[in-house]
């Protein structure tokens, strides 16, 4: 009988091939039918167990799959659907969707980031009337068929209560309380009849307990997990969490449960520090995430081994459960397909297949002692030894580059006054200026041009000279709906990080590294292996064609150093700092090549800033210092003539509105469509006096926004921030869209502008914004 066992929290649900995806958007475009659609997704969903079988993996998750995004799940099989979305004679699967992805008559509800990774959420929404109802029993759906198809006794996963209420909204904080009481109850019939069906573990996700939580929020996790403990079950429960150390250790292993998840990887050393001095529960379980489930990167396992040990010290090995980190979702399926990869990096790399090994020998080791992983362990040993050592790796000119700025501020030789009357003087542009984020819609014929171009069925002038057939065409339609300021539409990439990561030196991209991002979206982040140097200009030749068409200003567009960082796997052997100061002097490159191309106004966008804020308050000074002077050794050198713009895209700002204004950007644009408005207040608060571009519409449904409703939402924004300040644009670039979305669109937006401007009585160029204070309301509210 084993004593220690394997176990994963979560597996990729994309599928080798991105198998998830095509079935997915082919029912969306009704082109199979619902029942074709659950025979792929049951197809996918059992090969995964299967898969997690052979590789040796002793409790198997089941319920992680999910047919978009599993807090969705959870909401759904809650009962948890906006009021907007409530229909008897709509299916509950046809719900899902909409509730993701809005309808004609609704918008989608609001997406956010899941804690601090690329993957997003869907945020459920609570009401007045909402009373959560056990409208299906899924984990005990997926543990039957696993035990019915297959035979496993697969490991039940599902978010916990109080995750899942505190990542909704549409509540007061004092209700946080009695609502969580209406879920109990739910929950606990859901554990009820898992025990009667013979589940064994069953997974609660609760990762909030990985961030601040007050001794109030502490108190309710107590009163549930007292509620949900039932003595008299076979069933295990076991509460996870991830991404962090625990905030309150004695509080979490004092739960009445029976297994406790922690993360080892991500923790910087305080859940172990925590379990040598508090010790850890004879009577309880501890599942043991020793594997990083977030990098590419293969474990050192003689480090991985020696972390054993000294959890072994304090945990006996019938009680210890051994896994990764999170959730395996977060990284690639496999390497194997990767045959393209110089070998001494191949053989560097672990995803979650290679990852799933390493938790199956790591658990063999304990099991049957360590001689029997000597071998493997030794040569893992080599194969890092050779990869550390790869003189590819290292170049020299670009440490001395970024140790040249060490003691030193980057910054704009001009204030952001000096700078604006001088911008409003070069550009001229109207009050309420109108632009995009970037990319237009990246369409088949666009997508399908670049594979062609990519299996060398094209040459690189006949790609290039479709990119630029293209450009032109935007150029035309741009001026045509009287965009003020124009984009070359991005149609060059086939992402704006994986992009970079092929044109910048210390990358490497995978085939088929794909990760979820959201819904059925995904992306292949590159991997930062080396040191980062532009060897030539990687913009310049797209978007000087495109300002050579036009009058009108157009964009040049860069992705900035925290986002590259954040959203490709990087390198872990210097600190996060040093790779985003490298991104950023090669950035800092780039942005002057623009300038001597004649580009005006540059925007580096940093969509991940946000989200690379640490879980824990004591963490969040030091990366925002940093995150603010990375984007500022990229910008700092540029012209006083030159507008720098940025864009973020999540709703939160409140906490970094700070550093936002640091960042010292001519610009700003952010989403807010999806929030409804609740974050221009965040700006008002901070009397945030530069340009901001709020987004009127959402981009990431299908739906065309009316000119009413954008002149709404501009005259709401107007109600708190001046006119002079303010731009319009949608909430984030349009590359998802399809054409005949995107001109309706963004001609209503420009239409709704149109009719605020005649309303303000300023048409044409206005005077600066001198001393008129940022929050005088111009407008009366309609
Ligand atoms: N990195 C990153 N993170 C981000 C965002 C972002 O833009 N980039 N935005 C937010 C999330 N938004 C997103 C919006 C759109 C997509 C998206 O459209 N993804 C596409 C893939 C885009 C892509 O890389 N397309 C490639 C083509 C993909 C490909 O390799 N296709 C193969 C087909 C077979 C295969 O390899 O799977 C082929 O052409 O041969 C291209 O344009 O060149 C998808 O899921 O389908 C993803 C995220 C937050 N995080
Ligand atoms: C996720 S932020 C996207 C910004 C980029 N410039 C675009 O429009 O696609
Ligand atoms: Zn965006």
């Amino acid at each position: 009988m084993k004593k220690t066992r394997s176990s994963t929290i979560g597996y990729p649900r994309i599928g080798e091939k991105r198998e998830w995806k095509e079935a997915l958007e082919a029912f969306w475009s009704k082109s199979i039918t619902e029942e074709d659609l659950l025979r792929k997704m049951e197809a996918l969903r059992l090969n995964d167990l299967q898969k997690q079988k052979n590789l040796g993996i002793d409790l198997i998750p089941v319920g992680d799959f999910s047919f978009y995004d599993h807090v969705l799940d959870t909401a759904v099989m809650f009962g948890l659907i906006p009021r907007r979305f409530r229909s008897d004679e709509t299916p509950l699967l046809q719900t899902y969707f909409d509730i993701a992805r809005g309808n004609k008559e609704a918008v989608a509800s609001e997406m956010t980031k899941w804690f601090n990774t690329n993957y997003h959420y869907i945020v459920p929404e609570f009401d007045q009337n909402t009373a959560p109802v056990l409208k299906e029993n899924r984990p005990l759906t997926y543990f039957l068929e696993a035990k019915n198809k297959l035979g496993i006794t697969g490991k039940p996963v599902l978010l916990g209560p109080v995750t899942l209420l505190k990542l909704s909204k549409g509540y007061k904080q004092e209700e946080f309380g009695p609502l969580l009481k209406t879920l109990v109850p739910l929950y606990q019939q859901v554990l009820k009849e898992l025990d009667e069906a013979g589940a064994e573990w069953v997974q609660l996700d609760e990762p909030v307990l990985s961030t601040d939580l007050t001794k109030t929020e502490i108190g309710h996790v107590k009163d549930v997990y007292e509620q949900l403990h039932s003595p008299a079950a076979n069933l295990k429960l076991l509460v996870q969490t991830y991404f962090e150390s625990v905030s309150d250790y004695e509080a979490i292993i004092s739960l009445p449960v029976d297994g406790i998840g922690l993360d080892f990887v991500h923790d910087d050393g305080a859940n172990l520090d925590a379990l040598k001095k508090y010790g850890f529960p004879a009577d309880k379980t501890l599942a043991a995430g020793v594997v990083n489930g977030r990098n590419v990167w293969g474990s050192d396992l003689e480090e991985k081994w020696g972390l054993l040990e000294a959890i072994r010290g304090i945990v006996s090995d019938n009680r210890l459960i051994v896994q990764p980190s999170c959730s395996l979702l977060h990284v690639p399926v496999t390497v194997k397909t990767e045959d393209h990869l110089e070998p001494e990096l191949k053989g560097a790399l672990a995803f979650a297949d290679q990852k799933i090994d390493e938790i199956t020998l790591l658990t063999k080791g304990i099991n049957e002692g360590r001689p029997s992983i000597e071998d493997e362990i030794k040569t893992r040993e080599e194969t890092l030894q050779i990869f550390r050592q790869s003189p590819s790796r290292t170049k020299p000119h670009v440490q001395n580059e970024v140790s040249e700025w060490e003691g030193k501020e980057p910054a704009r030789d001009f204030s952001f006054t000096a700078r604006q009357a001088l911008h409003q003087d070069i550009f001229k542009l109207p009050v309420l200026p109108t632009t995009t984020i970037g990319s237009l819609p990246q369409t088949t014929e666009i997508r399908q041009a670049r594979s062609r171009y990519r299996h060398g069925e094209w040459s690189t002038a006949a790609y290039d000279a479709f990119i630029q057939k293209k450009v032109a065409e935007w150029i035309e339609v741009q001026e045509w709906i009287g965009l003020d300021v124009l984009v070359h539409g991005e149609f060059e990439r086939n992402d704006m990080v994986e992009y970079f990561g092929e044109k910048l030196d210390g990358f490497a991209f995978t085939k088929y590294g794909w990760v979820q991002s959201y819904g059925s979206r995904s992306v292949k982040p590159p991997i930062i292996y080396g040191d980062v140097a532009l060897p030539e200009p990687m913009t310049t030749k797209d978007i000087t064609y495109a300002q050579s068409l036009t009058d009108k200003p157009v964009k040049g567009m860069l992705t900035g150093p925290v986002t590259i960082y954040k959203w490709s796997f990087p390198r872990e052997d210097i600190r996060a700092f040093e790779v985003t100061k490298q991104l950023a002097l090669a950035l800092q490159n780039e942005i002057s090549h623009l300038e001597k191309n004649g580009i005006g106004m540059i925007q580096v966008d940093e969509p991940a800033l946000r989200e690379g804020l640490p879980l824990k308050d004591a963490k969040k000074q030091q990366y925002l210092q940093e995150a603010i002077y990375a984007f500022k050794l990229a910008t700092c050198t540029v012209k006083k003539e030159t507008q720098v713009h940025t864009h973020m895209c999540y709703s939160e700002f409140g906490e970094i509105i700070d550093s936002i204004k640091q960042l010292d950007a001519d610009v700003i644009s952010i989403e807010t469509a999806r929030s409804h408005g609740e974050l221009i207040a965040d700006f008002e608060k901070a009397s945030y006096d530069k340009g901001i571009g709020l987004g009127v519409y959402d981009i990431h449904s299908p739906r065309v926004p009316s000119t009413e409703e954008m002149e709404t939402s501009i005259r709401r924004a107007l109600q708190v921030l001046h006119p002079q300040q303010f731009w319009v644009n949608p909430d984030c670039g349009l590359k998802t869209r399809g054409i005949d979305e995107t001109v309706p669109s963004l001609k209503n937006m420009v239409e709704a502008t149109q009719r605020v401007r005649e309303a303000l009585g300023s048409v044409g160029a206005v005077p600066a914004l001198g001393s008129v204070p940022v929050t005088t309301r111009n407008l009366s509210n309609p």
